[in-house]
């Protein structure tokens, strides 16, 4: 199959979109950002890699990072989150607060914010306990650094602070996590590590080669097993009912990928044993979706096949 050709198609067939949908305008330097900017990135798991686009502008990360705070919290305990946040679809908006009253404190699922920001006290508890790490240091900057071979990859640190700043929603659900005694750290610590994950700021190709161990059945670059396979089996799973928030529906039904979305505009998608994509138009849908992201992602399914169905 001739992957270069499918992805400029791909290019082609949603140029005319390019531009289209809302930038976030809850975080002020998101809503600057040009919409007009489109990038694709595949990475194969015999390690070629295509690229259209804007593939190496550097976008905000944002909700993408959730999973790679799970990634690391399974690998380093295993099944033990699990107890703390569920994982079923939550059909509700990222930041919904209402479901986490019912539940007593347990998000449906670590891709909605509550669930990440329980995931995220989780490292936060891991990384204190460890005392060769030191605290200022990010693990998901780390991990992303070493696994796209690329140490440039840094903060964003004015979108951190601009969430910081517009955290009235963020701070609500970890306050609410923490009366229901589902969160070990203080409140301010868990944001601030959050707010900074979300502010992480990659290129497509990087976060593509980034999170091609999804891919390969849990088999880091450097040939080091993170995950095992039931385990991978377990995230992309997840991501298929969960990533997409209130649209995971939609999200499968078009593409029919696991993938993860973020308010940056950018989509992970995997293809199990294959290859990872990462594609990013900063434009959103009202399910906080990159529009031109997921029309691009269903051209190129539809284009090469591929798909877990
Ligand atoms: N969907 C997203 O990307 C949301 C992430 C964003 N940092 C927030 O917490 O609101």
């Amino acid at each position: 199959m001739d992957v270069e050709q499918i992805l400029e198609d791909t290019y082609r067939a949603v140029r005319p979109l390019i531009g289209s949908g809302a930038v976030a305008e809850y975080i002020p330097r998101l809503a600057a950002v040009n919409p007009d900017q489109f990038g694709m990135a595949v990475v194969m798991n015999d390690g070629r890699e295509f690229q259209v686009g804007d593939s190496l502008v550097p976008f905000s990360v944002q909700s993408m990072s959730k999973v790679l705070s799970l990634v690391l919290v399974l690998a380093d305990h295993g099944e033990d989150i699990w107890r703390r946040v569920g994982r079923e679809p939550s059909g509700a908006a990222f930041n919904s607060l209402t479901q986490l009253e019912y539940s007593r404190g347990i998000p449906r699922n670590p891709f909605v914010n509550a669930g990440a920001l329980v995931v995220t006290d989780q490292l936060l508890t891991t990384k204190r306990q460890m005392s060769d790490f030191p605290v200022e240091q990010n693990p998901i900057l780390d991990f992303v650094r070493q696994e796209s071979g690329n140490p440039a990859i840094g903060l964003d640190s004015l979108v951190a602070r601009s969430e910081a700043e517009h955290s009235d929603r963020n701070a609500a659900i970890a306050h609410l996590l923490s009366s229901f005694g589902n969160l070990q750290n203080p409140v301010d610590e868990v944001l601030e590590q959050y707010f900074e994950q979300c502010a992480i700021s990659m290129n497509c190709r990087d976060v593509a080669v980034a999170v091609s161990f999804l891919a390969r059945g849990g088999i880091r670059h450097d040939g080091t097993q993170l995950l095992s396979l039931s385990e991978v089996k377990r995230v992309n799973s997840v991501m298929l009912t969960s990533g997409f928030y209130d649209a995971a529906g939609e999200f499968a039904y078009r593409v029919g990928l696991p993938g993860k979305s973020g308010v940056g505009g950018g989509i992970l998608a995997i293809v199990p044993g294959h290859c990872s994509i990462c594609v990013w138009a900063p434009g959103l849908n009202a399910s906080g979706n990159s529009l031109v992201g997921v029309a691009a992602l269903d051209e190129f399914t539809t284009r090469t096949g591929w798909s877990i169905f």
